[in-house]
């Protein structure tokens, strides 16, 4: 450990640095190397060098939900595309366009591919990566960062465990003059989180708690597309109401996707896919958030009976499991309106959420509790 932390976690870091960038990284497993780069950025000559570097054995990586989209229904992992011609614009198809159909050979994918597709989701990128294998002799001339497997995997369930409060000070907020802006920094990426503390919640008491997934487009510019600036406001209101409460803004803009990925989603959702089919034919999975890091900061800040403000029973399923007593559960509606009402009606027909939508307010003022 020691100045430099531990080496591996590091190396994860800069690896999501270099994806970013466009760059390639090297995933080790098992002793054998693969080279990856973010599909996202496969120009000709990225591809072609990956193939030279590869001994012409450049493969895309996809993740089953995007296989299913390209008319390819049984895989229950990420599969390797052979990409034979090499061609850009065919791998951007491949990658995210609607309607496409594969018609590459598929084949199975091994640890150091789903790998890259972990590095790819916790890099905010789309989760196709271009691979290839790399000798250990060829490992020896590229300058890039290489990664273990395991790694990556222990680099994405350290999230809970090491949250750190780094600053807190008085904001006073139109709905709540009484509030505390408290922030955590830590688990994966070293992210702020905020912790926003209304009036004064008694820590021996049942404390009212929104967990609350950032939306850039609604929370601060009030797209009609989802509620959730209503809810933001709504629950800050009620919690200043009651006498207190916590609401915790996690950094997990769109589902924890990142907002290019969210707003590629919102271009199908303009075409005529609702909230999960389009992140699906992105290739992501109906909802990729882990709230466990939302429990440890409330312990952190000393509250463990929560009266949970959602719709979503994974947040509440996700509590409990980490210990916190969820005393009750309370519904957050925003508004609904011509905008909103399919992915109103898409979260709670797919993903369960408690929503009644016919019993929401049309557009006016603002329902919540
Ligand atoms: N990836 C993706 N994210 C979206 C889309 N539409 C909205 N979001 C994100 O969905 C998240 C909404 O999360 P929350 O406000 O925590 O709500 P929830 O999980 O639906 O549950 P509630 O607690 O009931 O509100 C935010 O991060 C939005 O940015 C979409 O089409 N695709
Ligand atoms: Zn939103």
């Amino acid at each position: 450990m020691g100045l430099f932390g531990d080496v591996s976690q590091t190396a994860v870091e800069r690896a999501l640095s270099e994806l970013r960038a466009g760059r390639p990284v090297v995933i080790e497993s098992a002793g054998r190397f693969l080279m990856a780069a973010a599909a996202e950025h496969a120009s000709a000559d990225l591809i072609a060098a990956l193939d030279r570097i590869g001994g012409g054995q450049a493969m895309l990586v996809l993740t089953p939900a995007r296989l299913r989209a390209l008319g390819h229904a049984d895989a229950s992992a990420p599969c390797a595309i052979a990409l034979r011609p090499l061609d850009s614009d065919r791998v951007s198809a491949l990658v995210s366009r609607r309607g496409e159909v594969l018609h590459e050979e598929v084949r199975p994918g091994d640890v150091a591919m789903a790998t890259a597709i972990d590095l790819a989701k916790l890099a905010l990128l789309l989760p196709a990566m271009l691979v290839a294998p790399l000798s250990a002799e060829s490992l020896e001339m590229i300058p890039s960062v290489t990664v273990r497997a395991p790694a990556v995997e222990a680099f994405a369930q350290n999230r809970a465990e090491t949250l750190t409060l780094v600053s807190r000070a008085p904001v006073p907020l139109l709905a709540a003059r009484a509030a505390e802006f408290v922030v955590f920094r830590g688990g994966e990426g070293m992210r702020d989180q905020i912790a926003v503390v209304v009036g004064n919640p008694d820590p021996d008491k049942p404390v009212m708690v929104r967990l609350h997934s950032a939306c850039l487009t609604g929370d601060l510019f009030g797209s009609l597309r989802c509620d959730c600036g209503d809810q933001l406001r709504g629950t800050v209101a009620t919690m200043a109401k009651a006498g207190g409460g916590v609401l915790l803004y996690l950094d997990q803009e769109g589902r924890g996707n990142g907002i290019a990925n969210k707003i590629r989603a919102y271009k199908l959702q303009h075409e005529g896919l609702d909230t999960y089919e389009a992140d699906e034919t992105l290739g992501f999975d109906l909802d990729g958030r882990r709230f466990e890091f939302a429990a440890e900061m409330l312990r952190l800040l000393g509250f463990s009976q929560v009266v949970l403000m959602t719709n979503n029973p994974e947040k509440a399923e996700t509590m409990r499991r980490s210990g916190l007593t969820v005393v009750d559960l309370q519904n957050v509606y925003g508004r609904r309106g011509a905008d909103n009402v399919r992915y109103l009606a898409a979260k709670r027909e797919r993903a369960g959420h408690f929503i009644d939508v016919e019993a929401l307010e049309e557009h006016g003022s603002a329902a919540c509790g």
